[in-house]
């Protein structure tokens, strides 16, 4: 398979998926040409170097250039070791090579060094990189012996059956290799026109990346599937994102219970994942060492298994340390908290993703969770917002969801940890809307539990829903008056409403406060129906009339006043449907 388009995201998936990558040597693993080198070491440099241009960008064979080059040098073997010993090989590695090289091994790719210069350069060379001899594919020095010592004494030419001293050689070692090694993927990386060549014949490289760290060639350029300047863009390429989970309610379990499934499939991924727990006795032991032993949480999520490679851990610093990707996921109560001793912690290339619904209440005015944890950690942040209620995706339920981004290579990075054939995620580039939708439905379902105490139908709720959609819209649009409005269209919008107004923990424990008629307080029941779960309706709805009040805008948000009227007992319960006819 050959990967056309210079940058298209498919090469960098090749590169990731390569089981070898093979390097040019000259002025790509090094920042010089070897025989260039040794030419300037025996003064020789301007009539070698013409002859190593022309080699480079085309203009003559190879062969041609290799035999002029060879013929000008005339090395003798003691010229050779005197250079090797002025020019040690790390020293002429170019930057960021070897860590890559590292990465390279540390995944189980072979590396192989397959050069148009000679093996007595390139082993050094490969040397320093770890790269093992039988990995060098370099052409071979011949010299005369003398005599009575039977040591090498002068240059004699070199070996010609060498493949990497003609056009075409470099394609041709590799066809060798895939012989022998079943490789599914091959890259090759260089700068040169016989490195392109790798690429360009049947059974050579699948991808070729042209490096143009040292210099870039126009030939070489046009024909690259991808060209790179520094070997730093590859090695991050293949970085394995680590992620951590902070919470570990209902939600927060099935949400990682996604990408566990994600991380232990994908390449792009570690697949362990850190998930930091709020601590408790559970059944007399560490709910932690429940989750680690039984890979469940039995307190807020039984029966659902998290997956073997979800690691819970009570420490938030040891949780954090060294991931990328960071899942907020607390009740919205806790947020300021949490973020808080989250401070310091986070790595500097860190992305987070908040799933919390709600929002944070300040004298200077509401904020949001997102925007929080963007302020006070300095780092982007997602949110992921949908119709989600967490025991239906535990049991693996098809489900939508929406992520909001303000960066959409984080917004994409989330979307392959979270999404699943039955967990469908669409990306939208507005953070607030998707995250205001999520925040106030939960108000709206506290009013459809309400109808459903009362013992309303279907057109009552439908009503409160309608109503709830047109109030979580304004809100949001006079809040943020860059919400996309057709942000409320996707499931974070609509379909979480429904979901939410039908079934959930808000809509359950209003009903139960419908049909008592408010005898007990919604967080008397919260605590006794949901099991230690949070309900973040009657907070978000406290929350939402003290910002109403503030603007003085109650009268423009009946539903949202009303439902906070009767959470707190200034209204009855039948109240709830006196926003209908008022408009
Ligand atoms: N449960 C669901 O179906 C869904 C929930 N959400 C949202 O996800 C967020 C988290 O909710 P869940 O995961 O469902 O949690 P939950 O309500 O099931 O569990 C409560 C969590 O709070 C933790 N906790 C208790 N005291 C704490 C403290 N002082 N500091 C930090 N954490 C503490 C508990 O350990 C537990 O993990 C909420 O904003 C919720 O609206 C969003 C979609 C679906
Ligand atoms: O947000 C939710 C579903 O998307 C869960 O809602 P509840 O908190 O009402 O269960």
């Amino acid at each position: 398979m050959r990967v056309l388009g210079v940058g298209h995201p498919r090469v960098l998936d090749t590169w990731r998926r390569a089981q070898a990558v093979c390097f040019d040597v000259d002025c790509t693993v090094c920042k010089d040409d070897s025989l260039d080198a040794l030419a300037g070491f025996l003064g020789k440099s301007e009539e070698v170097e013409a002859w190593t241009t022309k080699a480079m960008d085309g203009s003559t064979s190879l062969l041609k250039s290799l035999e002029e080059r060879m013929r000008i040098l005339d090395p003798s073997p003691s010229d050779v070791r005197a250079y090797l010993e002025t020019a040690p090989a790390r020293e002429r590695l170019c930057e960021g090579v070897e860590e890559l090289v590292g990465a390279l091994h540390e995944r189980g790719v072979a590396v192989y060094l397959i050069s148009g210069g000679f093996r007595e350069m390139a082993i050094p060379v490969a040397r320093a990189l770890g790269v093992e001899s039988k990995n060098v594919y370099a052409n071979r020095m011949l010299f005369t012996s003398d005599d009575e010592t039977g040591l090498p004494t002068k240059f004699a030419g070199f070996d010609r059956s060498e493949p990497t001293c003609r056009q075409g050689g470099k394609p041709q070692v590799i066809r060798e290799l895939r012989k022998i090694h079943p490789y599914e993927t091959v890259v090759m990386v260089g700068d040169g026109i016989t490195d392109l060549e790798a690429a360009s014949e049947a059974d050579g490289a699948d991808c070729f990346i042209g490096f143009a760290g040292v210099v870039l060639r126009p030939e070489v350029q046009k024909g690259a599937d991808l060209v790179v300047f520094d070997f730093g863009t590859l090695t991050r390429e293949l970085k394995r994102h680590k992620v951590c989970f902070l919470g570990s309610g209902a939600w927060a379990c099935a949400a990682a219970k996604l990408a566990s499934e994600n991380t232990s499939r994908l390449d792009t991924f570690e697949t362990t994942i850190e998930m930091w727990v709020y601590e408790e006795t559970y059944e007399g032991r560490p709910l932690t060492e429940a989750i680690n032993e039984t890979h469940v949480n039995p307190k807020y999520l039984p029966g659902v298994s998290l997956g073997g490679n979800v690691h819970a851990e009570p420490d938030l610093e040891t949780a954090v340390k060294g991931s990328d990707l960071v899942v907020f996921c607390v009740p919205h109560e806790f947020a300021l908290g949490l973020c808080n001793k989250l401070e310091g912690l986070l790595d500097k290339d860190a992305a987070v993703i908040s799933l919390t619904k709600g929002m944070r209440i300040r004298p200077e005015g509401p904020q949001l969770i997102s925007e929080m944890l963007r302020k006070k950690l300095g780092r982007d942040c997602s949110v992921l917002m949908g119709a989600n209620i967490a025991s239906e995706i535990g049991q693996g339920q098809l489900s939508e969801a929406t992520i909001g981004y303000a960066r959409a290579d984080n917004g994409k990075i989330f979307r392959d940890l979270f999404q699943t054939p039955s967990f469908i995620v669409t990306l939208v580039p507005d953070v607030e809307g998707a995250e205001m939708a999520g925040t106030l439905k939960n108000i709206v379902a506290v009013g459809a539990g309400f109808s459903d105490g009362l013992g309303y139908g279907s057109n009552t709720k439908a009503a409160i829903i309608r109503q709830g959609l047109s109030e979580i819209k304004e809100l949001s649009t006079r809040m943020f008056p860059s919400v996309r409005p057709e942000t409320f269209l996707e499931s974070c919008g609509v379909a979480d409403l429904v979901a939410s107004c039908y079934g959930g923990r808000n809509r359950k424990v209003a009903e139960t406060f419908a049909k008592e008629r408010g005898e007990r307080t919604m967080e008397e029941l919260a605590d006794d129906l949901l099991g230690g779960q949070r309900l973040q309706g009657a907070l978000t709805a406290e929350e939402v009339y003290s910002v109403l009040e503030v603007k003085g805008w109650v009268a423009d948000f009946p539903l949202f006043s009303t439902v906070h009227g009767i959470i707190v007992g200034q209204l009855p319960v039948e109240s709830i449907t006196s926003f209908m006819g008022s408009g």
